[in-house]
């Protein structure tokens, strides 16, 4: 089941000097239970291109699908909430609310989607539980090490049960042996609770975890080894 569809994205920025070509028209299907590795060096069209396939940055050309509806035909507000029902996003630099505690901050995107009082509490137990931090709850960002922070951002962007979570370099700012722990919790947790994960780096130890490998160069995806699986 395709989950997020790209088609023919282009992405051009405008700048007072200049024109930069971001993406140069990239196709792309997520399906349910992927587990796909983007690497490509700085610049390449990273961040770009999960901008552009969350609904928080839209495309020069092209069309972004989601559950085959074409993301440019809905109003903002609706764009808003399929992003926050459909999508989780996890970042290089954690962005947790630094005010609030690893409880509150895995609580807060369902105090957005209204979720009762009980059930909010059932849900950010249970994923706190999977990642491993229950006994951190109650500790702020600032309590926490890089590895710990980001598992409270990865149980934050599965407590809503997207269908898909977007990583932006999650390990960027980790050493190495934490963020193969977080790789392979990411790992853990698409085999488990059957979430499609997207992770875009220019780790390339990260590589070796792809279920799908796609390379990204100069706006451009080359999907090499694209089913690494189905393949062997
Ligand atoms: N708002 C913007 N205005 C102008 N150019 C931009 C803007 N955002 C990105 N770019 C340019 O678009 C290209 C792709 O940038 P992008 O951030 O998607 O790359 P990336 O692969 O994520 O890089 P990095 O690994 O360094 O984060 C780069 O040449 C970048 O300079």
């Amino acid at each position: 089941m395709t989950i997020l569809k790209a088609r023919g994205i282009k992405k051009v920025y405008t700048t007072q000097a200049e024109k930069v070509y971001a993406l140069k028209g990239v196709d792309l299907e997520i399906n349910k239970g992927d587990f796909i590795v983007i690497n490509g060096p700085s610049g390449s069209g990273k961040t770009t291109l999960l901008n552009i396939l969350s609904g928080v940055d839209r495309p020069t050309e092209g069309e972004v699908y989601i559950d085959g509806k074409p993301l440019s035909e809905l109003k903002d507000s609706k764009r808003t909430l399929i992003r926050r029902n459909k999508i989780g996003l996890v970042f290089q630099s954690f962005e947790l609310i630094p005010v609030l505690t690893a409880r509150e901050n895995v609580e807060y995107p369902l105090l957005l989607q209204k979720i009762d009082r009980s059930q909010r509490k059932k849900r950010v137990d249970c994923i706190l539980d999977q990642v491993g931090l229950l006994d951190m709850a109650d500790r702020r960002p600032s309590q926490l090490s890089g590895g710990q922070k980001q598992r409270v951002a990865i149980a934050r962007a599965l407590v809503t049960e997207p269908d898909v979570v977007l990583a932006d370099e999650p390990t960027g700012n980790l050493d190495t042996g934490t963020g193969r722990k977080i790789i392979e919790l990411m790992n853990r947790l698409n085999h488990d609770f059957q979430v499609s994960f997207v992770i875009v780096t220019h780790d390339l130890s990260i590589n070796q975890y792809a279920r799908k490998l796609i390379k990204i160069r100069d706006g451009r995806l080359e999907v090499n080894n694209y089913d690494k699986n189905s393949m062997a």
